[in-house]
């Protein structure tokens, strides 16, 4: 169990955490999804030990994420990040494999190749393993960044916005082995996705974040409503139920002018006028 309890998070006067509490499963898919900026990726990067809270703590299985003890911590973890850039003149073999070394031991057995390689293969990419990862496209790069993440055979694996480069048939390889590999490992699994369809499709547990405040949470039929979409998005859309049982969001079209009566409440911090004078 990943466990986060009373978690205060804020850069200055942005606070992205307030008092923030919840436990994730072992064996389940948890997603993340709120709005632009609200504070999803910190989030994670405070999991990692990347960013130090103000106050609260984090543990996982009873022990509590220590500065003292973060190489051990992050052993646990699988970490995809957002946007990350594959700039090494290594071939995509290489930069899987690098999932399983840590940075002490440079072993590299027969099995560990045949486990990278059988990992490319069950992604559809094997025939990729001996390509210099700086010509791949930005979907082929985060599908690489995925193996790397599953070789690596994590405890907790977090991944951040992991399918926006993917079309739609990478989206469905990444996401079936996410949730397949989760389910037969128990991992717990954290994930960030803007796609509220495919957050309803893939998520056990919805986590909605917005305004410091974990704002609902629970199965996404039970969670995602219009109402919701709403008040967390600004965007009036009709969610049904698709021929599977799993909501369906669909966004109405209401023009701009719609957005005008509720910009206040969307704009976050005020324009400071003053301090950008000053900056000149
Ligand atoms: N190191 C930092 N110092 C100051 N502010 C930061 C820092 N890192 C992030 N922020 C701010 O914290 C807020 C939350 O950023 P974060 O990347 O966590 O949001 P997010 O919910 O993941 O956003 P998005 O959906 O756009 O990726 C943003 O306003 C960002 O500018």
């Amino acid at each position: 169990m990943l466990e986060v309890r009373n978690l205060h998070l804020a850069f200055d006067d942005l606070v992205l955490a307030k008092d923030m509490s919840f436990a994730l499963e072992a064996g389940k898919v948890h997603v993340i999804i709120g709005p632009n900026g609200t504070g999803k990726s910190s989030l994670l990067k405070t999991l990692f030990g990347d960013i130090a809270p103000q106050s609260g703590n984090v543990s996982f299985d009873g022990t509590s994420l220590h500065k003292k003890q973060l190489p051990a911590w992050r052993q646990q973890f699988g970490y995809m990040p957002q946007d990350i850039k594959l700039d090494v003149g290594l071939s995509v073999l290489e930069v899987v494999l690098l999932g399983q070394l840590n940075a002490l031991s440079l072993k590299l057995g027969d099995s560990l190749i045949e486990e990278a390689l059988s990992a490319l293969n069950q992604i559809g990419l094997l025939h990729l393993a001996n390509r210099d990862v700086r010509t791949l496209s930005g979907g082929q790069c985060q599908m690489i960044l995925f193996a790397q993440a599953l070789m690596r055979n994590p405890k907790i694996l977090m991944l951040d916005e992991p399918v926006s480069a993917l079309d739609l048939h990478f989206q469905q390889v990444l996401l079936e082995h996410l949730d397949q590999q989760t389910k037969q490992k128990g991992w717990t699994s954290l994930m960030i996705l803007h796609d509220l369809n495919l957050a309803a499709q893939y998520a056990d547990n919805l986590l909605v974040l917005k305004g410091g405040e974990l704002y609902a949470q629970g199965a996404p039929e039970d969670v995602l409503t219009p109402e919701l979409v709403y008040e967390v998005y600004g965007v009036h859309a009709d969610v049904v139920l698709d021929s599977m049982g799993v909501p369906f969001v669909r966004t109405q079209r209401r023009g701009l002018a719609a957005f005008e009566n509720m910009k206040k409440s969307f704009i976050q911090p005020e324009f400071n006028q003053e301090k950008f004078h000053h900056a000149k």
